[in-house]
This record gives C-alpha cells, sequence and structure tokens, in this order.
C-alpha cells in the first residue's frame, strides 16, 4: 500500500526565514511537508542521511555575494555529503525590515531618527558612503544590539552606517532567528533585521524601519538539493514563473598547486565548447594555506547536451583537474 506521508523538503528556519519564502514558492504544501532547520548544516545533514527528500539553501545574494556557509558544505572537505545533488533553484526579493520596540519616551519620539541627519558621516576610508534608500519609522537612540543573519547585515550597509551607528552586531542563525530573539528581549533596546512576514509572526514587536536594504533589487538565490538525484522529475514542483527554461550546471575542482595554467586550462575548456560561464567561486581547500576548491557554474545540462559540449568540457576538467565532482545540472525558469 502507498505511503500516506507526504515527502519532507527541509529549509533553514525558524519559519519565516527568507529560505522559508523560498520553498514556499516551489513546493506546494498540499504534497511536501516543509521542515524548518537550525543552520545550513542541518539542511545537508537531513537530505545526505535521508530524513528528508529535498533541501534548499542560499547560495548568493546580488547585493551582498556568495554564502559561504553553502558553499563550505558543497566544497564538501571531508567527503560527508558525497550523495548531494544540486536539482533547482529559486530566486527571492528580499525586503529586510528593522523591527523591535518603539523607544518608551515620549520626547525621544518627538525627536528626529537616531543620529539627526539620515546622512552618512564621509570617512577616510569611505569619503563617499552611499546613502539610506529609506527612513526610520521611529526614534533609533535606544537601540542598543542589533540581531540578524550576516547576510543580512551585508545589504543593509548604508541603513545601519547611517542610523545604527555605534549598536552592537549580533550574528545568528537566520533572520526569523533574530526576529524570535529580539521579541524575548525585556530591556527594550534589542532590534532585528528581519523580513515583515517574520516581524508580523512574532508578538509584541513593533515596525522601526521598512526596506531597509541598499539597493531596490536585492534578490538571493536558492539552490535546490537532493540526494543522488538525477532529474527530479517526480518532484512535484511548481514553476516560478514562465519563460523559457535554460539549463545550468554546477561543478567542484581542486587543481595541481604547483602546476602552472591548470586553472586557465580548465577554463579554456568551456571557451573551446563554447558553453557559458556563469560564475566562479572559491573557497579555501584547508589541505594548505591559500589552496582553492573552485566551482564553476555554466550554461548547459549533463542531462540534454545533444551536440557534446557539456560532456566536452568536462572531460577537460577530468583530464587537467586533480579533482572534481559534478554538483548538478538543472532547468532555470527565470
Ligand atoms: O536568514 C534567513 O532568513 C535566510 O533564509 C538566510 C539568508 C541568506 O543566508 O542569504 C537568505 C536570504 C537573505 O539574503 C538573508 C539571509
Amino acid at each position: 500500500m502507498a505511503s500516506l506521508e507526504k515527502p519532507v523538503v527541509s529549509f533553514l528556519g525558524p519559519i519565516a526565514s527568507y529560505s522559508h519564502q523560498a520553498v514556499r514558492q516551489v513546493f506546494p504544501e498540499s504534497s511536501w511537508e516543509l521542515r524548518p532547520a537550525a543552520t545550513i548544516d542541518d539542511v545537508f545533514d537531513q537530505v545526505q542521511f535521508g530524513e528528508v527528500k529535498a533541501g534548499v539553501v542560499p547560495i548568493e545574494n546580488s547585493t551582498n555575494g556568495s554564502v559561504v556557509f553553502t558553499l563550505d558544505n558543497l566544497a564538501d572537505r571531508n567527503g560527508r555529503y558525497k550523495d548531494i545533488t544540486v536539482d533547482g533553484e529559486i530566486f527571492v526579493n528580499v525586503h529586510h525590515c528593522l523591527v523591535g520596540h518603539r523607544n518608551p519616551s515620549p520626547l525621544l519620539e518627538l525627536d528626529d531618527h537616531g543620529d539627526g541627519s539620515g546622512t552618512c558621516t564621509p570617512t577616510l576610508n569611505d569619503p563617499r558612503p552611499s546613502k539610506p534608500k529609506s527612513k526610520p519609522l521611529a526614534n533609533l537612540r535606544h537601540i542598543k544590539r542589533l540581531y540578524s543573519h550576516p547576510q543580512a547585515f551585508g545589504q543593509c550597509n548604508a541603513f545601519i552606517s547611517t542610523y545604527l551607528k555605534g549598536v552592537e552586531i549580533f550574528d545568528v542563525s537566520s533572520t526569523s532567528k533574530a526576529a524570535e530573539i529580539v521579541s524575548q528581549d525585556t530591556t527594550g533596546t534589542w532590534a532585528a533585521i528581519s523580513s515583515e512576514l517574520a516581524a508580523n509572526l512574532m508578538h509584541g514587536l513593533d515596525m522601526l524601519a521598512r526596506s531597509i536594504e541598499d539597493r531596490d533589487d536585492n534578490t538571493t538565490r536558492f539552490l535546490i538539493i537532493g540526494k543522488n538525484t538525477t532529474v527530479p522529475k517526480d518532484w512535484n514542483l511548481v514553476k516560478q514563473s514562465v519563460g523559457e527554461a535554460t539549463t545550468r550546471t554546477l561543478v567542484s575542482f581542486t587543481v595541481p598547486h604547483t602546476s602552472p595554467g591548470a586553472l586557465a586550462e580548465v577554463l579554456s575548456g568551456f571557451k573551446a565548447y563554447n558553453l557559458n560561464l556563469t560564475s566562479i567561486n572559491s573557497r579555501p581547500s584547508l589541505l594548505a594555506p591559500f589552496q582553492y576548491i573552485f566551482f564553476i557554474e555554466f550554461e548547459g545540462s549533463k542531462y540534454d547536451d545533444p551536440d557534446g559540449r557539456v560532456k566536452g568540457a568536462l572531460d577537460t576538467i577530468d583530464r587537467v583537474a586533480q579533482s572534481w565532482r559534478l554538483l548538478g545540472s538543472w532547468e532555470r525558469y527565470k
């Protein structure tokens, strides 16, 4: 008899994180159980050890760049995640809020917003600081601590350096965790950067500012990971947008450190087979200082390669690289 249990997809929680929003775009709750995990490492573990069928992890943000926690797991230095494959991607428009507790002093509420001017102070290191695109909705002078995910801090530089100068920064595991922590604050002096959804779900949080990200087009890309999956045809994925589906492939590799030109030779394979590279990343190999694991993403699919161009480029990697791994090929809808 067929099991009535739904397959599980795991994501960085608690609920109302941006990762949760990404999962909700693609995995219908009618056929999937959406399960929050405490860390990105936990999402990888749960997928590798078969506790869940899929996981969703942030990989890069258009303002602040790569999510190193995810790259480090994909680098898989210790062979812990040997069966994990990348099978899809999801994009989320990210608009951050500042949430906390309004200043209880009515006199301060009448005052202006924190630094009085709303402009960043030029310094020797940053003579022309960028201006924040939004203003606080309340006075922020009482804020002493600011909680969020490190990626979110990097996306809100102008607002933080203008209105929250000198406030102590606390990195936590996700933006929704930050909202949860601040909702339990009894001093009234803590604030969090989180989504509006997370702020609304936590009791007793006031909205102190909206859209505090540096750029309007702030977008985070998430990867869908699975285990030993080829093309996940059995997954009940809802296409996020209509449009022509193109394909992407992600590989990781190391090159012999002492062989000059090895990296250039790997890259030349993509030129030779006329494959468009879309990103290059690296993380320390941790085998010796300043040796790296490289990640390359390109247009094309191992599973749909009629003229053998993807095979040609992968054969070049196989010939030149010290070690390499095909992390996945997937269809993209954007
Ligand atoms: O903290 C969250 O809400 C997450 O889902 C993580 C994460 C990330 O790591 O990039 C996702 C989207 C935003 O860019 C900020 C944080």
